[in-house]
């Protein structure tokens, strides 16, 4: 069993990355040191690289240089992906779905044992998917097509949790709870949280830092005794709003 990121550790740090497709080069020169158990809220404008961000550092996009070391080769990270992800034609069931989340624990041969099969329950009534467990992800609607996909993340035994807009089409009700979790795994599990979240609303309230993705770069803004997590959120978005402009 891995071991544990005790807070205050680094869990997941870049120097120095160079990422971009073909001819075009979108992050240029990001160093990042993210701590265990931090609930870190990705902004930036459209197009700036915070998906490009989140790619690299979950080994899907090779970096043109710089360093990442993350601790997804020993755990494996609870990613919700932009809901693209899925191909809705591909006949596969949301209990199959969710159940997904579960393979890195179960080893080659995912054995499914009574306490794994009770953990998926547990997690489809959280999003209220366990009357639709049967339909397909082509049959489903778009905000519980994206409740699957975070059910999917949250039922695995993850240390780190990376979000990339998974919240888009939810009701108010439910896009507060899936934020009010991630805030609980953060905050009394020690889990690390990334969120790209443009409403932003509920999630400023429970977020510990800004990482503010522009011009190719990416920094975190934390709150201190002179400012609260709100005015860095306002901050940022004057900051998008006048890159933008300029
Ligand atoms: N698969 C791809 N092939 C080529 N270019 C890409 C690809 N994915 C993204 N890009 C380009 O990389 C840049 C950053 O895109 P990215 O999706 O990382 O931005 P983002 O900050 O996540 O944007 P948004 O807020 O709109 O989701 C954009 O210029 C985009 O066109």
């Amino acid at each position: 069993m891995a071991e544990t990121a005790t807070a205050r550790e680094p869990v997941i740090t870049c120097e120095d990355l160079f990422v971009g497709y073909g001819s075009e080069l979108v992050l240029k020169g990001v160093s990042l040191q993210i701590m265990a158990g931090s609930f870190v809220l990705l902004m930036g404008p459209n197009g700036a690289g915070k998906t490009t961000l989140l790619k690299a550092l979950l080994g899907l996009l090779k970096p043109r240089r710089g360093q990442i070391t993350t601790p997804f080769h020993v755990t494996a990270p609870g990613y919700v992906p932009q809901q693209k992800s899925i191909d809705p034609l591909y006949p596969i069931t949301v209990r199959q779905i969710v159940g997904m989340g579960l393979y890195p624990e179960l080893g080659p041969w995912r054995r499914v044992t009574g306490d794994f099969r009770r953990r998926v329950d547990a997690t489809l009534e959280q999003f209220d998917l366990l009357a639709h467990d049967r339909k397909t992800f082509g049959e489903l609607s778009g905000g519980m097509r994206q409740k699957a996909l975070i059910a999917r993340a949250f039922v695995s035994g993850a240390e780190v949790f990376i979000l990339d807009e998974p919240t888009s089409e939810l009701d108010e009700r439910s896009e507060r709870e899936v934020v009010q979790h991630l805030h609980r795994l953060a905050r009394q599990q020690n889990k690390t949280v990334l969120l790209v979240h443009h409403g932003l609303g509920h999630a400023v309230d429970h977020g510990d830092m800004v990482c503010l993705v522009n011009h190719g770069k990416a920094v975190l803004l934390e709150p201190d005794e002179n400012n609260s997590m709100e005015h860095v959120a306002d901050a940022a978005r004057r900051g998008i709003a006048k890159g933008k402009a300029s």
